[in-house]
């Protein structure tokens, strides 16, 4: 059983590594943090092996889309920095998604070191029925396409997805516990939508059968941010 606080990955959506670490320092409660794109832009590598110097987690969401051959070689370097765990896109398909896992894996055993974990991100939280179907063409439910995804990061031998906590329950259904589940879109009640399409709240996403939900603007643009975690960590403990 993963501890309760530490199913909640907080989203270090902000713009340079000190103000990353001023909220690692004003939320040493919060065990698991996500570094995107914005901070790994800014901060560079060097803060992922800073964080994990701190005995934190870190989960590094670079959302990797290339050809094998590029995405094994970003994995390699990747593996180097003790991230726990990393997405690429499932949309790359199985050869991508298997290179992936296989440099993660084989980097991970020559360096003596635990591999990061690899999250096939399936469809985006902010997109919805309409933008499938009218922008990307795709004719199957949410659902259903974030369910095909799964079943190719399971053939590429990835260990884990990211999808709304919509879809979790329905992969849960198809796929059992053969994947781990991460889920973004989470919304406490009252909490700001934004740009963000396919919510739930944490109760919601932990029922559906989430893994670790990720958070960002609820705990950090909150008005008391311990608070707005304190009440996330209650909610999904009851
Ligand atoms: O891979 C992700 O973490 C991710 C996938 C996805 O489909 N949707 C999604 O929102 N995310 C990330 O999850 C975080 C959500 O942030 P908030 O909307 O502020 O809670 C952001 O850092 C996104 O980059």
């Amino acid at each position: 059983m993963i501890p309760v606080a530490e199913r909640i990955i907080v989203a270090l959506d902000v713009p340079d590594a000190p103000t990353a670490w001023q909220w690692v320092q004003r939320l040493p409660q919060v065990r698991f943090w996500k570094v995107g794109l914005e901070l790994f832009v800014a901060a560079g590598p060097g803060l992922v092996k800073d964080l994990k110097a701190q005995g934190l987690r870190v989960f590094l969401d670079l959302k990797l889309h290339d050809i094998p051959n590029t995405v094994a070689g970003a994995c390699r370097r990747v593996t180097h920095l003790g991230a726990d765990l990393l997405t690429v896109h499932a949309a790359g398909g199985t050869a991508m998604l298997r290179a992936a896992a296989d440099a993660c894996a084989r980097e991970a055993e020559h360096l003596g070191i635990p591999a990061p974990a690899v999250l096939a991100v399936t469809l985006l939280t902010s997109l919805d029925e309409t933008v499938l179907k009218d922008e990307l063409l795709i004719e199957q439910s949410p659902t259903d396409y974030v369910a095909h995804l799964a079943g190719l990061a399971l053939a590429g031998g990835v260990p884990g997805i990211v999808c709304s906590p919509h879809e979790a329950e329905a992969v849960r259904a198809r796929l059992g516990d053969k994947l781990l589940i991460v889920t973004p879109g989470i919304r406490p009640a009252g909490a700001e939508v934004a740009d963000q399409r396919r919510t739930c709240t944490p109760l919601q996403a932990i029922r559906a059968g989430a893994d670790y939900l990720v958070v960002g603007r609820p705990v950090l643009a909150a008005p008391d941010p311990a608070a707005a975690f304190a009440a996330i960590v209650e909610e999904i403990a009851l």
